[in-house]
């Protein structure tokens, strides 16, 4: 959706690093926003996003499997700037109860994790999606960990809706990129953070860490979540004196193919998939972070 930071330009380097072409699109979807989000003001960065873009390389270094040049360098291919009435030909508002026209949706995988608080959410990205990958056809299609459940959601689409590109398992899901000073999630969002509330934003992936050690040293679900809330709650106090306002919208453990909250007794060796999602969403003043650590192996989960 632009505003590009470092995450979107990792999944950008590792297209070159894998593609020939590499094609991106920016647009910001106004089908998965709710009506009280923050459509209106989300960050529109376009010319600095393309003098980023352009800046992005990857130099050949040997000859590939397809007898590639030496020395050759790939940069992105195409940009794809579609205006809102190119993507919802027949118009688009976002009360999903007045929408004309044709909708993706992914029934039984939208409304847990990121869906409970976002009930429409998913069925506005994974519509934009569809049209998307309509537009381009990509052999491989590259997201970010950061939205964890979306990507997940999309490889189950593509495989539903029998759509010949990608193929489910080339749908990437990439490593979250993090801020080096407190492994805050990069998000373009973040820009709508002050200084001070800067500060305290790392809070959410600590919290979520103090979870994944419980977790990896055996402890339950819920002592898993308790150690998150721990800090958390230590945190909110601390961010309250000095006047900024903190507050957990949630911090779950889901098993990574039904999305379903895990049983409060669950343990690592009892959880019965092959890899758990431990995820969070925190509001810092007016923005909404999220972030999530998989623990096992998300490759041996299906779509
Ligand atoms: N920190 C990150 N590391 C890796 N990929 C990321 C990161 N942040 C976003 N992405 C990925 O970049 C793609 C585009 O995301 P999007 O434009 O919504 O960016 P965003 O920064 O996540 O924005 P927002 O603040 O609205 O969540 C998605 O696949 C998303 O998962
Ligand atoms: C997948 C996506 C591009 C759909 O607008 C958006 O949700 C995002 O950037 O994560
Ligand atoms: N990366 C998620 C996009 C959104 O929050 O709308």
């Amino acid at each position: 959706m632009g505003a590009l930071h470092d995450g979107h330009l990792s999944l950008v380097r590792r297209s070159l690093a894998e593609n020939d072409l590499t094609v991106l699109s920016i647009f910001v979807n106004p089908a998965q926003f709710a009506p009280h989000e923050d459509l209106a003001t989300y960050p529109r960065t376009l010319p600095r996003d393309l003098e980023l873009l352009a800046q992005q390389t990857f130099s050949l270094s040997g000859a590939d499997a397809q007898g590639q040049v030496q020395g050759q360098v790939r940069t992105p291919s195409a940009v794809f700037l579609p205006s809102v009435h190119d993507m919802y030909p027949t118009g688009i508002v976002q009360d999903v109860a007045q929408q004309k026209g044709t909708f993706v949706e992914v029934k039984g995988y939208s409304h847990q994790m990121e869906g409970q608080s976002r009930p429409t959410f998913f069925r506005g990205v994974a519509t934009v999606v569809t049209k998307l990958f309509n537009a381009v056809q990509p052999t491989n299609a590259y997201f970010g960990q950061k939205d964890i459940q979306q990507g997940l959601l999309l490889r189950r689409m593509c495989r539903d809706l029998l759509l010949p590109n990608p193929a489910p398992e080339r749908l990437h899901i990439c490593p979250t990129a993090r801020d080096p000073s407190d492994g805050l999630a990069l998000s373009s969002r973040n820009a709508y953070m002050s200084e001070k509330e800067r500060g305290v934003a790392g809070t959410l992936y600590k919290a979520l860490q103090a979870a994944e050690s419980a977790w990896t040293s055996g402890k339950t679900k819920t002592e898993c979540v308790a150690s998150a809330l721990d800090i958390i709650s230590t945190a909110t106090a601390r961010a309250v004196d000095e006047g900024i306002e903190m507050k957990l919208e949630y911090v779950e453990l889901n098993d990574s193919e039904t999305f379903e909250v895990l049983d409060s007794a669950s343990k690592k060796d009892t959880a019965g998939c092959e890899a758990v999602i431990l995820s969070g969403a925190l509001r810092v003043g007016k923005t909404r972070l999220i972030d999530n650590i998989v623990i096992g192996d998300l490759n041996r989960t299906v779509p």
